[in-house]
């Protein structure tokens, strides 16, 4: 045995030290710190473009004043001429006098008193020129200026701008747009003519108004309890007190530090924001894009960027034909285009030429508006849902640095060994496979081809975007009756264009959204591209806010054309070309049993789904607005009827004839108010609704068809 001393030998893992925590230390001192947060220092003393702006203010106060001050002079002197007048002429002894009828016996009284007024007038007159002579002949010519200035204030002080002064306002106050920029007070009277304040009650200037962009920003607070929201939904009454188009007015509620809820910040446009010729999009000048980035979609009114961001998300777009859908759906495919590690599924039923440049860069593609093609969309559903479960079973085995939750990260995009590249599907006019009524038997189960795409979409749209899938679908036909709201309520942004009324854009952006001032059937036909994003996640312009009106960049089919090229470019050098972009169709990988497995799983044992289409109306208008609250366990047990009949704007007698026609009929009902009190009022239990939905339903399905296509 040797003497050499034996180091011990240590079996250990190796184990990478977590990062050290990060703490939030202010990088201003303490002071800087409170003077950039306290209330109590005015903004334009935190901020250069506020100073910037009080500045100009004062220079224009400055060279305003000898007008206002003449002005007010004026004003002074006729209302002193016409108080003397009244004054003069006993008017007020004289309205008492002919009110009570005596005005024959005081008459020669009031006379008398008149012409003792007309003396002392002259008196006065006299006595005070004589004085003002001779001041003038004691001490000199400077008596008449100092004489001149005094009357000169004095009149003004009486002419001076008062609220409520009668006989000083006038009464056609010429144009009022931007006056509000100089004058605080004609915002003031504007929240209150829009009935969005009360006579008493003021604002609170929090920013003075700025030059931001091609109009005027400012910031103002309302009065205690009332709320910014309850502005935004009234914009239309704000934008005409304010008198100006209500495109060109943007009222934003301020969010987070430094915002609360009745802090208002409002933007008006000089002209109307969407009248300059449209934007392209600035993919055109980037070589390529990561697809992880939110997509360059376009610009607000205030031609801040709106990017859109897709993973981990889906997008639904929708409006009545020729407004710019397809356009909008060809942006945010644009930017997944240039990113060479996204596999793209393209199905256009629109059968046109707008997407066929996306064939070059597709895995799949195809454009038609056939039965067939509605049966070889179903196939790629099957496809991906298949795929979608092998990403999570494979997620499961990959280890925590890899995959630290189960939800695909950029780095396993991009990953060519785990194969689980940003995967989107665009369906273009989805309403056609969602109505093709091919009855097809899945699995020994009859339903039409609309209704399984319907359920294979929504289980997609539930449980893909976590794996990496996109979904994009456009259609003409934002109804009730073709968009399930089952696949709805998982569609996480929406973008809706000009629509035919606010129901159809309620079914767009969600529920509501039309009494919160979000309604799209309010756009202007000649807005082509402008429509309204309610996004999933933080866009760039105006974070925080629940929709916003954009105008999507304008991307004409050379520039189209353009880009899938480089896409291909892209592909090609980095060796990701794949599927029909290559020439050759991969053959469908279908397993019908697993996808009626999962959407099994995933949405009909979660209760039954309470979708509009195929019911009749307005039934069909019913189980739209209530949604989940038809549900059996989480929903409401009683509707009010006006409650309906305010929602669905009909007529409640019609509406309650029309629901007795469908066996559904009204009961009363002890409910408590907002004030607590119980009161009895006319509505419907869901358990009702729900009777007759089921009733409907199996009447229908009673009379479907019978020469299926069998796709297990
Ligand atoms: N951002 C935009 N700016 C200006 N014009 C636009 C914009 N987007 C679309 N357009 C115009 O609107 C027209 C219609 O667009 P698009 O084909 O996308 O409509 P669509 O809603 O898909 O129509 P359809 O329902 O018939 O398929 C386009 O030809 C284009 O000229």
């Amino acid at each position: 045995m040797s003497d050499l001393p034996v180091r011990s030998v240590l079996d250990a893992e190796l184990v990478e030290e977590p990062p050290a925590p990060v703490y939030y230390r202010p990088k201003l001192g303490r002071l800087a710190s409170w003077w950039l947060r306290s209330p109590r220092v005015p903004v334009w003393l935190k901020e250069r473009a506020q100073a910037a702006q009080a500045a100009k203010d004062a220079v224009a106060y400055v060279v305003r004043s000898p007008f206002r001050f003449l002005g007010a002079v004026v004003r002074g002197l006729i209302a002193g001429a016409r108080w003397w007048r009244r004054w003069v002429t006993v008017r007020d002894f004289r309205e008492a006098a002919e009110q009570s009828e005596k005005l024959a016996d005081k008459f020669a009284e009031i006379r008398a008193l008149t012409l003792f007024r007309w003396k002392v007038t002259g008196l006065v007159l006299v006595v005070s020129a004589l004085v003002v002579l001779v001041a003038r002949v004691v001490y000199g010519p400077g008596v008449l200026w100092i004489v001149a200035t005094v009357s000169a204030v004095a009149l003004a002080v009486l002419g001076r701008r008062k609220e409520g002064s009668p006989g000083r306002k006038a009464v056609l106050a010429g144009p009022r747009t931007l006056t509000w920029t100089m004058d605080p007070q004609v915002l003031v009277d504007a929240f209150r003519d829009a009935k969005l304040i009360g006579k008493d009650e003021t604002l609170r200037l929090v920013e003075r108004a700025t030059r931001m962009g091609e109009g005027w920003a400012i910031t103002v607070d309302l009065p205690a309890t009332r709320k910014a929201a309850d502005v935004i939904k009234n914009r239309e009454a704000l934008a005409s007190a304010l008198a100006v188009d209500e495109v060109q007015l943007i009222v934003d509620r301020v969010r987070r530090n430094g915002g609360h809820a009745g802090r208002v910040a409002m933007w008006v446009a000089d002209q109307d924001p969407y009248s300059a010729p449209p934007l392209r999009t600035p993919l055109l000048d980037v070589p390529r894009w990561d697809a992880w980035r939110p997509v360059p979609f376009g610009r607000d009114a205030r031609d801040r960027r709106v990017d859109l961001p897709l993973v981990w998300t889906s997008l639904l777009v929708g409006a009545i034909p020729r407004q710019g859908k397809t356009f909008a759906a060809r942006l945010a495919a644009a930017g997944l285009i240039l990113d060479p590690h996204t596999r793209l599924y393209v199905a256009d039923f629109k059968a046109g030429k707008d997407w066929e440049a996306a064939g070059q860069v597709a895995h799949r593609f195809m454009s038609g508006d056939e039965s067939e093609h509605v049966l070889a969309l179903v196939g790629w559903l099957v496809e991906l849902i298949g795929e979608v479960q092998g990403r999570y079973r494979r997620m499961r085995e990959l280890d925590d640095v890899t995959c630290p939750e189960s939800k695909i990260t950029p780095a396993m995009s991009r990953d060519a060994r785990l194969n689980m590249p940003v995967t989107a599907l665009f369906i273009d006019e989805v309403q056609v496979p969602l109505e093709d009524r091919t009855p097809v038997k899945v699995e020994g189960k009859k339903l039409t081809a609309g209704e399984y795409v319907g359920e294979l979409l929504t289980w997609l749209a539930k449980k893909g975007p976590a794996a990496g899938f996109v979904l994009v679908l456009a259609t003409q036909r934002p109804d009730s009756k073709t968009i399930p709201s089952g696949l709805r309520a998982v569609l996480g942004s929406r973008f809706a264009l000009r629509v035919m009324d606010w129901r159809d854009s309620n079914i767009v952006l969600g529920e509501q959204m039309n009494t919160r001032g979000y309604d799209s059937s309010r756009l202007l036909a000649s807005h082509k591209g402008v429509g309204i994003l309610r996004p999933d996640g933080e866009v760039q312009a105006g974070a925080d806010v629940l929709a916003l009106t954009v105008r999507t960049y304008y991307m004409p089919n050379e520039d189209w054309r353009v880009l899938c090229e480089r896409g291909r470019a892209l592909r090609e050098a980095e060796g990701t070309l794949t599927g029909h972009a290559t020439g050759r169709d991969v053959a469908l990988v279908l397993d019908h049993t697993a996808a009626v497995k999962a959407i099994g799983a995933g949405t009909t044992s979660d209760g039954p789904v309470w979708r509009p289409d195929g019911l009749p109306e307005p039934l069909a208008a019913v189980v739209t607005y209530l949604g989940d609250e038809l549900d059996e366990e989480d929903g409401r047990d009683f509707i009010p009827t006006a409650e309906l009949a305010e929602a669905l704007d009909v007529e409640p007698t019609a509406f309650a004839r029309q629901m007795a026609g469908l066996d559904c009929r009204p009961t009363r009902n002890r409910v408590p108010g907002e004030d607590g009190e119980v009161r009895r009022i006319r509505g419907y239990f869901t358990a009702d609704i729900r009777a007759a939905v089921k009733r409907t339903r199996r009447a229908e399905i009673g009379s479907a068809g019978s020469s299926d296509r069998d796709l297990s």
